[in-house]
């Protein structure tokens, strides 16, 4: 692996990259950072959660101007939480340098990114609609960009953002460096890439070989009523320090986090139905932690970094393998290790397979949690949290009350009656979800094996992988249920307010979760490939 301090880099940038915890680069990172500081065109497909934002951003800040006062490089990201997680990035990565960078995307109100335009960015990171929007409006101009960014072009197509794409990169000067990011390389991102790039570098880190994965797979076998159950039982036996549940349907995920919250759960719902504001604040309250569970759709299936995701948990099972690589890959990143769980009703035990055949992993089959590791693990992290507060120290004056409490009861009886009050059990409430049907494939599938199909691959870590470059000082998860109240490193990316009205409101089509364009594929010479409709919904 090498050290970032051996590419080269200019101090400042060197300084940034430090700062942020980082002394080694990743795969992706190491093959990429020479190629683009020199200006190659370039296609990177690496696995979640290895660096590729940084892999594009490190030489993107480096070749910037800080004197620069117009925009020079432009970054699309497929969604807004996306365009706003990737802008807090470049800006740590440019922090001392110098450069200014802006996130543009849909839901917040224009007229304050217009003001906040007229500070003269170098950067602009955005969602494609709305920044045509800007573009129409001649409040951005691309006359003078030099560098594009594609982040996670695949799926910015499959959302049927290719037309906007199109007209923006036309409007950006031929003789511009480009870079593009995409999980799978299907014929329309070939052909985008044909069109665009300059003899482009192919650099992939995708491990052929199955090892040593960082995100252990498992599902269970549960049907659709009991998923509440179920799910609860879970969480209460891994105690996760952050989990991500993923729901099918934008009121799956109202009624889950709802439910959740209900039992006593610290959760909040993620669509693409709530306002821009109460997007924002539920990504803030989960990157700082005070809410433990984010229930989401896949809208927060790319390309989300948020750091103490422990566990990741399907809830309903993902419509295609890739979606369930890019799922579970919100866990298990920057060389931790994560835990991913799916629930299958049996009637969808064949759909699993066949993102067990895609993905060329197999995933372990587990029971349902019983109701005695769901008490023990809850009683677990409520003991921690005692013993957390004892370690503290900071609790003088509720010992007096102790003291008279303890000459009237016994001191097992007072204890068990705190840590039952702790747990915040609320087991009683009856709870009932409106139930998903069962996703089913309607005919055989093909064996996909040899299709040279590439997958993200999450799945597929490199043994090697493992700690090679985590962050200095961070702590390796340390298995399930431990460290509760003990956080650790979490970034506090916040101060991103999220402004009131939207404006043009073109960007909606990326929050159509749950009924996003169907995929084309059009290479003659492909073996067939799961489509949408090639699932029914009945
Ligand atoms: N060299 C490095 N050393 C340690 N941590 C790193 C390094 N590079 C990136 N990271 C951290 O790893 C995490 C994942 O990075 P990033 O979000 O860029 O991954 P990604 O490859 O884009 O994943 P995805 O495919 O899910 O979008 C981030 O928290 C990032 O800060
Ligand atoms: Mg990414």
């Amino acid at each position: 692996m090498k050290l970032f301090s051996e590419f080269g880099l200019d101090t400042k940038v060197l300084r940034a990259i430090t700062e942020m915890g980082f002394e080694e680069s990743t795969p992706i990172q190491e093959k990429t950072i020479p190629l683009a500081l020199e200006g190659k065109d370039l296609i990177g497909q690496a696995q979640t959660g290895t660096g590729k934002t940084a892999a594009f951003g490190i030489p993107l800040v480096s070749r910037i101007d800080p004197q620069e006062e117009k925009i020079v490089a432009l970054i699309m990201c497929p969604t807004r939480e996306l365009a706003i997680q990737v802008a807090e990035e470049i800006s740590k990565l440019g922090r001392f340098k110098g450069i200014r960078s802006l996130p543009i995307y849909g839901g917040q109100d224009i007229v304050k990114q217009i003001r906040a335009l007229k500070k003269k960015p170098q950067i602009i990171i955005g969602t494609p609609g709305r920044l045509l929007d800007h573009i129409n409006r001649k409040t951005i101009k691309l006359d003078s960009v030099n560098t594009v960014v594609l982040d996670e072009a695949d799926e910015m197509l499959d959302m049927g953002f290719m037309d906007d794409i199109q007209s923006i990169l036309q409007l950006v000067p031929s003789d511009r460096h480009t870079m593009l990011f995409s999980a799978t390389m299907p014929e329309n991102i070939k052909r985008l890439a044909k069109q665009f790039l300059t003899e482009p570098e192919h650099v992939s880190v995708i491990p052929k070989q199955v090892s040593a994965p960082l995100i252990a797979q498992a599902y269970i076998e549960v049907q659709e009523k009991q998923k509440f159950e179920a799910l609860c039982r879970l969480l209460d036996m891994e105690a996760p320090e952050l989990a991500i549940i993923f729901g099918r349907t934008k009121r799956r995920v109202d009624e889950l986090s709802e439910a959740l919250q209900k039992r006593g759960y610290s959760a909040e719902g993620l669509h693409g139905d709530l306002s821009q504001n109460q997007r924002d604040n539920v990504m803030r309250k989960f990157r700082d932690g005070s809410i433990d569970v984010l229930v989401a759709t896949d809208v927060a299936a790319r390309g989300l970094d948020v750091s103490g995701v422990t566990h990741v948990i399907n809830f309903d099972l993902p419509q295609d393998p890739e979606s369930y690589v890019h799922r579970i890959g919100r866990t298990g990143r920057a060389g931790r290790e994560g835990a991913a769980w799916t629930f299958v009703t049996p009637r969808e035990i064949d759909h699993l397979h066949f993102i067990e055949r895609v993905t060329r992993h197999r995933i372990a089959r587990k029971p349902l949690p019983s109701m005695a590791e769901a008490i023990e693990g809850k009683q677990r992290v409520t003991a921690e949290r005692l013993i957390g507060t004892i370690n503290d120290d900071n609790y003088a004056e509720y010992k007096a009350s102790a003291i008279q409490l303890l000459e009237q009861y016994d001191s097992v009886q007072l204890l068990a009656a705190a840590m039952k009050l702790l747990t915040g059990d609320k087991k009683e409430i009856d709870i009932e979800l409106t139930p998903e049907e069962p996703l089913r494939a309607k005919k055989r599938r093909p064996d996909v094996r040899n299709s040279g199909r590439k997958m993200p691959g999450s799945y597929v870590r490199d043994g090697q992988g493992q700690g090679g470059y985590r962050r200095s000082g961070d702590r390796p998860y340390s298995g399930s249920g431990g460290g509760y109240g003990d956080r650790g490193r979490r970034d506090s990316r916040g101060g991103y307010g999220g402004g009131g009205y939207s404006g043009g409101g073109r960007d909606d089509r990326s929050y159509r979760d749950g009924e996003r364009a169907p995929r084309k594929y059009d290479d003659a010479n492909r073996k067939p490939k799961p489509t949408n409709s090639d699932f029914v919904n009945n």
